[in-house]
């Protein structure tokens, strides 16, 4: 067992959370540029906690110019263990109401405008990402948010779309009847990649805001209907927040579900083909393996 270290990442309408004793906003640079903001650092019910606000405190960066390799990195250097990424999300599905969280645990990844990978020419790996999020953390986000009181749905295939517009009708009812996507956002993908990359265990915690386009009995979503619905699920994802130390006290190492050991065997160049820049660029995601 080690102690965690519990990095948030905040969606849309969740720019701060409450409650840390120690707090302050960290500036931390990252060979990947600056992260979407500075980092909220202190501690919560004893436990180590950094929160960053995805896109930005005023919500300034759009989701294809989120810098998510930065962002992991960035929780990554400053020694969180367990991300949990929270996102505003539309419902391809009756049940998944409104103001209802869904504990996401597979995703389509339908973007196709952002870097996806901390490797590349002259450092080349693959990591496996049947399973791209951590059970152990999901069971745990999946408590602390039933604690909050709101309903949860443990289990969802997150449809992540380039954006920064919605969905056209065609596209809403493929993604829902013929790809069976559960939930749809737009940044879902590729941080959860990044996280995997980075061997950071990872939950995601989708809030859905609306029904999407597909909902014969809902108004197409548009912004200021996702707003609405955003401002009751922010409080609910700060509450989650604060139950989160209570169910994660402890951290079994290693992680059950291998997440911290992804890059055991993925890495793939030859040590003496690999380019010392892009090897250095990768000291805190994968110094582990590379021993830089
Ligand atoms: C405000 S609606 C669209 C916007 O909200 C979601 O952001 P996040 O996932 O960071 O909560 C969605 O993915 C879009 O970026
Ligand atoms: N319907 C939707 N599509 C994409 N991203 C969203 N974020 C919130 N609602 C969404």
């Amino acid at each position: 067992m080690s102690e965690p270290v519990i990095g948030i990442v905040g969606g849309s309408g969740v720019y701060q959370i409450e409650g840390l004793e120690e707090a302050r906003w960290q500036a931390v640079d990252t060979p990947w540029g600056p992260p979407s903001d500075e980092i909220l650092t202190g501690r919560l019910g004893g436990v180590r906690m950094a929160f960053l606000p995805r896109h930005g405190r005023g919500h300034v960066h759009a989701p294809s110019e989120v810098p998510f390799r930065a962002n992991i990195d960035a929780l990554k250097r400053l020694g969180v263990t367990d991300v949990v990424a929270v996102s505003a999300c539309g419902s391809f599905r009756e049940e998944m109401a409104p103001g209802d969280f869904v504990i996401v645990d597979q995703y389509i990844d339908r973007t196709f405008a952002r870097a996806k990978s901390f490797f590349g020419t002259g450092c080349v790996a693959h990591v496996a990402f049947s399973h791209p999020t951590c059970a152990r953390l999901s069971g745990a986000a999946a408590a602390a948010a039933r604690a909050t009181g709101v309903t949860v749905h443990q289990g969802g295939t997150y449809l992540a779309m380039e954006g920064p517009q919605f969905s056209t009708l065609a596209e809403s009812r493929m993604y829902r009847e013929v790809w069976g996507a559960d939930v749809i956002g737009m940044t879902g993908m590729p941080e959860a990649k990044l996280a995997r990359e980075a061997e950071l265990c990872y939950a995601s915690v989708a809030m859905v805001t609306d029904y999407d386009c597909w909902h014969p009995g809902h108004d197409a979503v548009d912004v200021a209907s996702v707003i609405r619905t955003l401002t009751l699920n922010s409080a609910n994802a700060r509450a989650l927040v604060t139950h989160l130390p209570g169910v994660l006290t402890d951290r079994p190492t290693p992680c059950p579900c291998g997440c911290d050991r992804a890059l055991e065997h993925a890495v793939m160049t030859a040590p003496d083909k690999r380019d010392p820049a892009l090897v250095a660029r990768l000291d805190a995601v994968a110094g582990r393996v590379l021993k830089c």
